[in-house]
């Protein structure tokens, strides 16, 4: 018997921002981005769109697209680090909504009997909500499981991470007919404790927030979107979680240089050319060349046969990361999206061709995992139309930008949008406060 991935939904951002006009206004060279990271457009959401919209958008793609019974669904597992609530999962805020756009079909609470549960360790989330639900379906073969990977990636304006935002959400439906993937048990697993990213609780004096009641106290807590991080430390760690995960894949698998076997490698892709970039240290190990000094680096980074790797091997699964940005726990599985949907374009046959997965999420753990395309799968891409999705979002001036940044904006950009939509948020009933209301329209 086989398991894995039976079909995939996804949403993406309603807005974008053109990098270069980013680049502009910060003064980087646009040539640093577009060349350097790979990045071309940046996904933002609107002023409606929060985690739980892309869950639920994506969600209820999948339902429809491939004619799903909620009512087969056993378990929601939702990775993200974008929760609304530190308590109440994310994932229970998207099956509300889904289940009210099933109910003329299905009836009230179809999703009653569902587990549903959000699953946080930064951007390897969802992978770890696939894993373990990997393993329930393992156990329980005639039963169905939904993986969503749901995400706003946000960083302070002006900050080095600015230019690496983005979201968005993937929907992965996982049993024991994996029409387009059927994934191996075999998981190279590193987790080391570090702080390269984090989004701490942290502490302000009440003077600095000027809407602080009297009541508060002087000293509060308060957890924002926006991370902790240093960048070159987090590139780092994520080079040594992957090094150290694929050591501890060939362990268990007792195989030589897997990778040369796998016919894509995707990787979490924070940017564009995250993958490529960190991958040459695996490469050197598993080809005897010296990486030690910089300029070693360099040399292997630049050599004809990894740039000839690149192209073969993760090119196509960097085109929507481009066009998207960073989608925190989605982004390992758009990049699947994008080299599976790049392939389908092009007439590709992929039957029987094995996959690698680098998965990172900082803080910090790396998984590495395989698995082998199905002969099915063309009739799982044929309901995505990626590439043409991403050229109906509608593109953001730079003011709207920071509006939209700073929750400055009361409208939405697009206030005809169709879809789920955050509609309110409780600030007045004290037994409520905080909670959100959303529709769908
Ligand atoms: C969240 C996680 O997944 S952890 C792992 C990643 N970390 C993050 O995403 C945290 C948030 N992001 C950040 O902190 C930053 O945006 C980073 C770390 C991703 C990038 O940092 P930066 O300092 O902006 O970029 P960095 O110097 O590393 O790389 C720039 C690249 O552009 C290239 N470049 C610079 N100028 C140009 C130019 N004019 N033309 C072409 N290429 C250029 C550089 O050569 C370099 O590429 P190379 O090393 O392949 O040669």
């Amino acid at each position: 018997m086989t398991f894995g991935i039976e079909a995939v939904g996804y949403y993406i951002p309603s807005l974008y921002l053109e990098i270069k006009d980013l680049a502009e206004k910060r003064g980087i060279e646009p040539a640093k981005l577009e060349k350097g990271l790979g990045l071309h457009r940046m996904g933002f959401p609107d002023v409606h769109e929060d985690a739980a919209t892309f869950a639920a958008e994506a969600l209820l793609k999948l339902i429809k697209d491939y004619q799903i019974n909620p009512e087969d669904i056993a378990r929601i597992y939702l990775g993200t680090e974008s929760a609304l609530d530190a308590a109440k999962p994310t994932a229970s805020y998207a099956m509300q909504m889904v289940e009210k756009v099933l109910e003329e079909e299905f009836g009230e609470r179809c999703f009653k009997n569902c587990d549903v549960v959000d699953m946080t360790f930064a951007c390897v989330g969802a992978v770890d909500a696939l894993h373990n639900s990997l393993d329930f379906v393992r156990v329980n073969p005639d039963k169905k499981a939904i993986v969503i990977a749901s995400d706003y990636a946000k960083y302070e304006l002006s900050s080095p991470g600015e230019y690496t935002q983005g979201g968005g959400a993937v929907a992965l439906l996982v049993s024991s007919e994996p029409n387009l993937l059927e994934i191996e048990n075999f998981w190279g697993v590193a987790t080391e404790s570090v702080f390269d990213f984090f989004k701490p609780r942290r502490y302000y004096q009440k003077e600095e927030l000027t809407t602080a009641p009297e009541t508060y106290p002087d000293k509060i807590e308060i957890f924002t979107d926006e991370p902790v991080f240093d960048g070159q430390y987090s590139n780092q760690c994520y080079q040594d979680r992957i090094r150290e995960a694929y050591s501890h894949y060939k362990e268990i698998t007792g195989k030589d240089k897997p990778y040369k076997d796998w016919k894509y490698l995707i990787f979490h892709l924070p940017y564009a050319f995250h993958g490529k970039r960190v991958f040459t240290e695996i490469f050197s190990l598993e080809n005897g060349l010296s990486y030690r000094t910089p300029e070693e680096q360099k040399v292997v980074a630049k050599s004809e046969d990894y740039l000839q790797f690149i192209n073969e091997k993760i090119e196509k699964s960097q085109r929507a990361s481009s066009e998207i940005g960073n989608m925190y726990t989605a982004s390992i599985f758009m990049a699947l999206l994008s080299a599976l949907q790049t392939s389908f374009n092009d007439g590709e046959e992929l039957t029987g061709e094995k996959i690698g997965f680098l998965g990172y999420g900082s803080g910090s753990k790396s998984k590495v995992f395989a698995g082998a395309v199905s002969k099915n799968w063309k009739n799982v891409v044929s309901k995505w139309n990626l590439f043409e999705n991403l050229n109906e979002r509608t593109a953001i001036d730079f003011e709207s930008y920071e509006k939209l940044h700073r929750k400055q904006l009361k409208e939405s950009v697009n206030p005809d949008y169709s879809g789920f939509g955050l509609e309110s948020v409780e600030t007045d009933n004290p037994v409520l406060n905080g909670a959100r209301y959303y529709n769908y329209k």
